[in-house]
């Protein structure tokens, strides 16, 4: 699997933040972590020079570089960065490193320390999506993108496998569903209009778009997703949330579990029952308890006959 399909640590959405910065004259450094592509509109100029989409320094008249600090909204594993100078084009920093570290706690970003350099200093184009894969098995929660010497990016994408804090899991009720406590989507029937691992994103969906959505389907079938949960855990409360999906909502879902660790990893599933064919309302948030004791490492959502989901969110706990 290319690395980038795994999901985006670093993404606003999923509470990145780009903490520090060497410079942002000409455009914040904010933009970097924004969801979606970089837009732009030529010939359009503010006080500060042209406008763009990305996080753009000024022309450098002294020596050294510039850099900007992410803290990861999901820490974990990084297997490859993307460092995207679209519209850039006169503009684009000729050179590129990232660094990262791990940091436990709430620190600032002067107090980080112990980076290592996990993409070396690398040549850039302007106006293009450079991929660098990353091959470090350690946990990071920081990234550090440095520009040499100066100039503009227009996004900063850092994939790769959630590794959450054990200790803010176990023992409690959680959302084993949930992207920041490891969960993953690991197959779908479709993702004509929007990925299915937004269901597992934190927060709610501010529309349509921050959700999973399927194209209309004709051919009699139903759509589905398949979530490798946190861990081997119980499922307690299922969420089924179709907010913003208003004449696009399923009209029936279905919930089952599998047990993983009796089949192997990647043997076939001995899917049970957690929730029957149950009718869904549009643009509706539906909870339901669920009784079956059996522990479950996977989950299957079926939704009839097509449509998609705001959010899933699975409450239960790991088992100890
Ligand atoms: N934001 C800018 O105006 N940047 C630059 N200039 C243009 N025209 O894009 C530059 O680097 O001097």
């Amino acid at each position: 699997m290319t690395f980038t399909r795994l999901p985006d640590l670093a993404l606003r959405t999923y509470g990145g933040s780009v903490t520090a910065a060497s410079d942002e004259s000409f455009a914040e450094r904010d933009a970097l972590i924004r969801p979606g592509p970089a837009t732009f509109q030529p010939h359009t100029f503010g006080a500060r020079g042209q406008v763009y989409d990305g996080w753009e320094t000024r022309r450098r008249r002294e020596p050294g570089h510039d850099w900007a600090v992410v803290r990861l909204g999901l820490p974990g594993v990084i297997r490859g960065v993307v460092i995207d100078t679209a519209w850039f084009k006169g503009n684009y920093p000729p050179y590129a490193s990232v660094e990262a570290c791990a940091a436990g706690g709430h620190p600032a970003p002067g107090e980080l320390d112990g980076w290592v350099e996990i993409v070396p200093r690398s040549g850039l184009g302007g106006d293009r999506v450079h991929e660098f894969r990353v091959d470090d098995p350690r946990r990071f929660t920081h990234v550090r993108l440095n520009i040499f010497p100066d100039g503009g990016v227009a996004r900063l994408r850092v994939h790769g496998e959630v590794v959450p804090d054990r200790a803010f899991l176990d023992g409690l009720t959680v959302d084993l569903a949930a992207l920041e406590n490891g969960a993953l989507v690991t197959g779908c029937s479709d993702e004509f209009y929007s990925s299915p691992n937004n269901v597992l994103a934190p927060g709610l969906a501010r529309d349509q778009s921050e959700g999973w959505e399927t194209a209309r389907r004709r051919d009699g079938g139903n759509d589905w997703l398949e979530v490798a949960l946190a861990g081997p855990g119980t499922v307690a409360v299922a969420e089924l949330d179709t907010t913003n999906l208003k004449f696009n909502a399923p009209g029936w879902a279905a919930l089952s579990g599998a047990d993983a660790r009796s089949s192997g990893p990647g043997g076939p599933r001995a899917w049970f029952p957690l929730l029957p064919r149950t009718r869904l309302q549009p643009d509706t948030r539906h909870r339901f308890r669920l009784d079956d004791p059996r522990p479950v490492t996977h989950a299957r959502l079926d939704i009839y006959p097509d449509g998609g989901l705001a959010r899933l969110r699975l409450l239960g706990s790991l088992l100890p």
